[in-house]
């Protein structure tokens, strides 16, 4: 009976059916943060026949993703996992059980832990070379900034997971195949962040009102495709042996396959694994970098005085390396700054209560969805001054916020989410973001092909999706600024 729990949080009144569906508008996490201005930090809206709660400030997601985060392991059935990523097969879906965890350790050992991201240093200083390389040959014309950061991160995670580079040479300016994995990439955060009425409202499923479902099937294919063609590839010639140092993640995965003892995935877990790693991986880091040099080309006076930090670390006559980066505490401020002001997953990955539960005094029924509003909590005025203001000084000794880190522990900014659930590939996905914008920022001088005064101008208006895009892709004049050599050949 209904007068045993607390009451719900509150929220938005729904409409009949849809609930509060029509509410949220073509960016939710920018609607999500309004309405909690006016209802709360933890609020209850209904999506359909779903309970979802919103989580907006840092006090509340620390309940959730702390207090209770063992509660909220889970994530929501959807389509996207359904439809795209091999029916919950891969590591982002899984429910929280062993298969869950079998999955982050395989990654965890083999990508992610210290030793693995030394042992593969090398690769990501090469491909941020060679993206510079890139650059000086663009000849001081304006770039697609976003368009080659997306074929570096892209090809330094390829050469890690498949020991190959998914484009070309990687100088890739105008590869079509680069273009068309980034959008698909894109395609499958826009399709993501769609909230897809087939999914709180289990009896319009098979309607698919939105083309949603059917638009991902159709994703799911291609993707398939490009994976099955990588897979048959490397069955050629995978190299057996399981303990040599710097052996590339698919070929340890399929030598696995045939071996007594330890982990086995099959084909689709492995598909589904490498998926997961190309499309969280690669377009999150890109983005942020790209968000980040907009940022600097807003405020030179932050970048001019970046670039005197890396003269005096780095010098004129090399690319900076990720073993500079600790002498770096300007550089490190700006980019917490970047992911604080533009997190690429502003709403995170959906979370589920596994069973009730009470939270501020608010009843929280099993299977409700949970919103962390990561975007709106890493701008909330109450823990941050002048909130939307780029001041990377906030993150320096004596100022505002210098202890707080990224890494889910600070909750008033948690880009990379908090818990259990944690984002995967944080360690990865914060060195490359560092090593990158390091490297623009001290190999060239950046300006607008609108000439003087735009700076002021450009426009930062935010797309649509599960991650979040710029909707005017940047647009950069680089003139190198470094002696010949540092950029090799
Ligand atoms: C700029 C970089 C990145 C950001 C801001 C980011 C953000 C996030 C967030 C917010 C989540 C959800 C966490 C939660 O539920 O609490 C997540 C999950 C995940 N991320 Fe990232 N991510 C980034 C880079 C990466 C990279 C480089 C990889 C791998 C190559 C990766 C792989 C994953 C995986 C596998 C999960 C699912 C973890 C699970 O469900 O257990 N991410 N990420």
């Amino acid at each position: 009976s209904k007068g045993q729990f607390a009451p719900l949080p509150p929220g938005p009144k729904p409409w009949p059916i849809v609930g509060n569906l029509p509410h949220l508008g073509r960016k939710p996490h920018q609607t999500l943060a309004a309405m909690a201005g006016s209802y709360g930090p933890l609020m209850h809206l209904w999506m359909g026949s779903v309970h979802v709660v919103v989580a907006a400030s840092a006090a509340v997601a620390e309940q959730f993703l702390k207090t209770h985060d063992s509660n909220f392991a889970n994530r929501p059935p959807n389509s996207g996992a359904k439809y795209i990523a091999y029916n919950y097969q891969d590591l982002v879906f899984a429910p929280y059980g062993p298969r869950w965890r079998m999955l982050r350790k395989i990654c965890n050992v083999h990508l992610f832990s210290a030793k693995a991201l030394d042992d593969f240093r090398h690769v990501r200083q090469e491909e941020v070379a060679v993206l510079t390389r890139a650059l000086v040959s663009a000849d001081k014309k304006a770039v697609n900034l976003a368009q080659l950061l997306n074929v570096c991160t892209t090809n330094a995670l390829g050469r890690v997971l498949l020991g190959k580079r998914v484009f070309g040479d990687g100088g890739g300016g105008s590869d079509p195949k680069a273009d068309e994995f980034k959008s698909m990439v894109v395609e499958l955060m826009e399709l993501a962040g769609v909230f897809n009425i087939g999914d709180f409202i289990p009896s319009l499923q098979m309607f698919d009102l939105q083309g949603v479902a059917g638009k991902m099937k159709k994703l799911h294919s291609r993707f398939d495709a490009f994976l099955n063609t990588i897979l048959e590839e490397h069955k050629g010639n995978v190299i057996y042996d399981n303990k040599a140092n710097n052996v590339d993640f698919l070929s340890m995965l399929l030598s696995s396959q045939n071996e007594g003892e330890g982990t086995k995935l099959n084909d689709i877990e492995i598909k589904a694994l490498l998926l997961n790693m190309f499309t969280a991986g690669t377009d999150t880091s890109s983005s942020t970098v790209e968000w980040g040099i907009a940022e600097l080309i807003r405020n030179p006076k932050l970048l001019s005085q970046a670039q005197k930090e890396l003269d005096g670390v780095v010098g004129p006559d090399r690319l900076p390396t990720e073993s500079d980066l600790l002498q770096l505490p300007f550089l490190t401020a700006i980019v917490k700054e970047t992911f604080r002001l533009h997190p690429s997953t502003p709403l995170s990955l959906p979370r589920m209560a596994s069973e009730d539960c009470e939270i501020n005094g608010y009843h929280i029924p099993k299977g409700s969805t949970l919103l962390v509003n990561i975007w709106a909590i890493s701008r909330d005025p109450n823990a941050w001054t002048d909130p939307l203001v780029f001041r990377p000084e906030r993150f320096m000794p004596g100022g505002e916020k210098a202890n707080v880190d990224l890494r889910g522990n600070d909750f008033e900014t948690i880009p990379f989410g908090a818990g259990r659930r944690i984002c995967a590939g944080m360690s990865l996905g914060i060195r490359m973001v560092q090593l990158l914008t390091a490297t623009l920022v001290h190999a060239f001088d950046w300006s607008l092909p609108s000439g003087e005064g735009s700076e002021e101008k450009l426009n930062m208006e935010e797309g649509y999706g599960l991650t979040l895009q710029r909707v005017v892709p940047l647009m950069v004049i680089p003139r190198p600024r470094l002696a010949v050599l540092a950029y090799g050949s």
